[in-house]
């Protein structure tokens, strides 16, 4: 039965995972602007709102296309520049702060707050716990590829260990990336007990790739968007959150949050 707003009934939950559980698109965002700097050509949220959640070479074309410098730097030779840099960085990959980054920007595009990270970092491991605590069934389906998943969470093991299964970028079942639904259906298949139908499952996703890919797949998606993202791209959404803190599980006839005394 549909709960009171119509949506669900939900049984299962499917996270992205860059720029959703992990902030790890700041990294592709610096690694681009450093190389389109030298075509003296900016790069701006138009085209990363293109390119994100893709898988790397798809991205990748899409990079070296719309910015015209496709006679100068192939797809394949953007990806190797990319990838020396980016390996540095994905080690250092931290969750995602609850503090909008258009309110609160450091010099490097971070957050500041007078609280820890840790203190500010807590939507995603709240919902990813109560789920798991829960016996909800979860999972992770993300256009990272494996060496580029171990690299990011190679600090966040505990979290991640509550997943059921993981489905990457480069799985043999995943033929094209998002918007393509093959991801979330091949993540559809790997729980316990088989297949499940696409309408119980509830996506949640950061890019307009993925959220298309969510619902070219059948599925409900909460989208979680950074502010810099061009608000047309929230249409597709079947709810827009700012955080995941904000999340209702209710909304989606998942079990509540426990209420902890104060
Ligand atoms: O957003 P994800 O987790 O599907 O990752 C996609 C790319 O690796 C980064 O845009
Ligand atoms: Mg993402």
């Amino acid at each position: 039965m549909a709960n009171s707003s119509g949506k669900g009934p939900i049984t299962h939950v499917i996270f992205d995972m860059d720029g959703l559980l992990l902030d790890t698109e700041k990294y592709y965002t610096e690694v681009q602007e450093i190389i389109l700097a030298r075509y003296n050509k900016p790069f701006d949220w138009s085209l990363k709102a293109k390119m994100m959640g893709m898988k790397a070479i798809e991205a990748a074309r899409v990079f070296v296309e719309e910015t015209g410098i496709s006679d100068s730097l192939t797809a394949e030779d953007f990806l190797v520049e990319r990838e020396a840099m980016l390996q540095n960085l994905f080690p250092n990959s931290e969750l995602m702060p609850e503090f909008i980054p258009s309110l609160f920007f450091d010099q490097n595009h971070g957050c500041v707050s007078s609280a820890s990270r840790e203190e500010n970092c807590v939507g995603a491991s709240r919902l990813i716990k109560h789920l798991h605590a829960k016996g909800i069934p979860i999972c992770l389906a993300t256009g990272s590829h494996r060496r580029h998943f171990e690299l990011k969470t190679q600090r966040h093991g505990e979290l991640f260990s509550l997943m059921h299964h993981v489905v990457l970028g480069d799985d043999p079942e995943v033929k094209q990336g998002k918007p393509s639904p093959d991801i979330f259906l091949a993540a559809s298949k790997r729980f316990e007990g088989g297949p499940v139908d696409s309408h119980k499952f509830l996506v949640f996703e950061d890019a307009p790739s993925g959220v298309n890919a969510a619902k070219n797949a059948g599925m409900s998606v909460v989208m979680v968007p950074d502010p810099r993202l061009d608000s047309s791209y929230h249409a597709t959404a079947d709810q827009v959150l700012s955080s995941l803190l904000d999340f209702n599980p209710e909304d989606w006839g998942l079990p509540p949050f426990e209420v902890t005394a104060s």
